[in-house]
């Protein structure tokens, strides 16, 4: 199960993923709108306020340029000295009522001042000054300026600006349209910045936008920071403004990037200085908003992802637990071997047909496994059986093929097998221990007589008591056969030499000597012995020499023991 994942882990995964994937798609979607919709509003606000600004400005221009071309027209310049207290007071009633005028003052035609507010310049020559020269034709408004001969009469400007001027001038005619002179008027060049910052003002403070104004020529006019930099030569403005009107995301020469829109000042006047005013709001004050919608777009994304996730993982978990629940309970049925409580989850339909299924399938299991066991039982009592039957008749076979039918004793060919092993194992060691193997050939004396006088039932039946005879004489260790006939074979291990040999031979002989056999009554036997010799290539040596010692016996008269060794060989001891 190593490097799977589980059910529960897939499923929290996947399903919180695709949760992500669609807040991050539909969260970016809605930001980049957004971006859009609060950049063309942001856009509208900062044209507004260039628009209102250059309106203004040019109202305001045209106003007062009328002002003083009404001033220029009234009865007590027209007609009477302009000298007079009554041309000085009027005068100084405008310049009371308009504060913005610095300066007002009434020339004769050469250009000397004849009357002025608060007597300034009184008596002095302007006629060097484009505003008179101008007035002497029309009525004139004059571009920006520094002050000049009142710059020192002036207080200066709180800032530490020079004091600078906008000049307003009309010609003063008599009835007949001649020239009497010209009223000129200097107004404050900051009641025009005053009334463009009004207008910036207005779109609050928080809204960063402020506005510039520039002459014909693309020339700062204002503010005097960006004028100063400009003058000394450092880039100011964007290009885009320098050459045209502009509208759109702008970087300025401090760097950063503004909203930026301009508008021309048309004043339908003579007042046509070829003004533009240029709004502008730092790009990222004006998307704040957005920024601001983002990061808490981003926490509202996380905050869902976060709860979505967290519902996955209960879902994962409400469809894992009875699945693992199930596997539990297969490995207890493998385990344990019984059905034990399968759960049922009515929540999903599914899982109920998979837990019913499964204990069906756990119990037809387990019953088939039953019927297996009592099987396999079953065959198992039955081998063993058959085992043993087997065995059986394999112990009957050997039986049969050692055994002599007649008297149970080994036959022949099992006589012939040990007598091989034991010349085997005397060639190997009979020179280390002394011990040899030796050989009784045992004969019924006169047996034709006992089957001629008492039948050959008689005769049988005499050859089966001398077989428990020869058993009960022998050690376990000796081997008894029938050799043929009514001839014996009797194979004795582990002999220190012939004594134990004849030894043997006589006790067997005695035995049977003694032994009744019902009514055949006494038999005797003749015995030939001979010991295994260290020059026999084979056991035909050895059964010859016993069949000699046979031979002799018999010829010696018969119930007796004949010794026959090997020669030359071991001498009997
Ligand atoms: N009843 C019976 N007789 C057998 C069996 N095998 C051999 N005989 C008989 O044993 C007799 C052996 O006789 P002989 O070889 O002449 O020897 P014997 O009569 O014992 O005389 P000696 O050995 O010289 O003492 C024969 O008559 C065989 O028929 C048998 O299995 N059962």
């Amino acid at each position: 199960m190593k490097g799977h994942w589980s059910l529960r882990g897939q499923l929290s995964v996947v399903l919180g993923g695709l949760a992500l994937a669609i807040l991050g798609s539909v969260g970016g979607y809605l930001g980049s709108l957004a971006t859009d919709e609060l950049f063309a509003a942001q856009q509208a606000v900062v044209r507004s306020t260039a628009q209102s600004a250059a309106e203004l400005l040019a109202s305001q221009l045209r106003d007062r340029e009328r002002e003083i071309e009404l001033l220029s027209l009234s009865p007590h310049l027209m007609q009477g000295p302009l000298d007079s207290a009554a041309v000085r007071d009027s005068l100084d009633r405008r310049a009371a009522l308009h504060d913005e005028f610095a300066w007002l003052g009434v020339t004769d035609t050469e250009g000397k001042v004849l009357q002025a507010t608060s007597g300034m310049l009184a008596g002095r020559s302007v006629a060097q000054r484009d505003w008179f020269i101008a007035a002497r034709e029309r009525v004139y408004v004059g571009d920006v300026h520094e002050a000049k001969l009142l710059a020192t009469m002036l207080p200066s400007q709180p800032s530490g600006e020079p004091t600078r001027f906008i000049d307003f001038a009309a010609p003063i005619r008599d009835a007949d349209g001649r020239l009497r002179g010209v009223v000129g008027a200097h107004a404050h060049w900051r009641w025009i910045t005053g009334l463009v910052d009004g207008v910036t003002r207005r779109q609050g403070a928080s809204s960063s936008i402020d506005a510039l104004i520039l002459d014909r020529e693309g020339r700062v006019l204002y503010p005097e920071l960006l004028k100063v930099a400009q003058a000394e030569g450092q880039p100011v403005l964007p290009t885009a403004l320098v050459n045209g009107r502009f509208e759109g995301a702008l970087r300025f020469g401090d760097g950063r990037d503004y909203l930026t829109s301009e508008a021309l000042l048309h004043a339908r006047t003579n007042a046509e200085l070829g003004w533009r005013i240029v709004a502008r709001q730092p790009l990222e004050v004006a998307l704040r908003p957005v920024h601001d919608l983002r990061r808490e777009l981003l926490l509202l994304g996380v905050f869902v992802a976060a709860a979505l996730t967290l519902a996955c993982l209960m879902l994962a978990r409400r469809v894992s637990r009875p699945v693992e629940e199930l596997a539990r309970i297969a490995r207890r049925v493998e385990a344990e071997r019984e059905v034990p409580e399968f759960p049922r989850e009515p929540a999903f339909r599914e899982l109920t047909q998979l837990s019913d299924s499964m204990r069906s399938m756990a119990q037809s299991l387990i019953e088939t496994e039953h019927v297996l066991q009592k099987t396999n039982a079953t065959l198992e009592s039955q081998v063993q059986e058959r085992t043993a039957e087997l065995q059986a008749a394999n112990a009957a076979l050997e039986h049969l093929a050692t055994r002599d039918p007649l008297t149970g004793l080994h036959n022949r060919r099992s006589l012939d097998a040990r007598l091989d092993e034991a010349l085997a194992l005397d060639r190997r060691y009979a020179v280390q221990s002394g011990r040899v193997h030796g050989l009784l050939l045992i004969d019924v004396d006169h047996f034709k007589h006992i089957n001629d006088a008492h039948g050959h039932p008689a005769g049988d039946a005499v050859l089966r008591q001398l077989a428990q005879l020869l058993l009960s004489t022998l050690r376990v260790s000796d081997l008894a056969a029938r050799f043929g006939g009514e001839e014996f074979a009797v194979l004795l291990p582990e002999l220190a030499g012939a004594v134990d040999a004849i030894a043997a031979a006589e006790k067997i002989r005695q035995t049977v000597e003694a032994a009744r056999f019902g009514a055949v009554g006494r038999v005797t036997v003749s015995v030939g012995v001979s010991l295994v010799s260290p020059d026999d290539g084979d056991v035909r040596p050895l059964v010859d020499r016993a069949d000699a010692a046979l031979y002799e016996a018999k010829r010696s008269g018969r119930n007796t023991v004949v010794l026959k060794t090997a020669e030359p060989g071991l001498p009997p001891r």
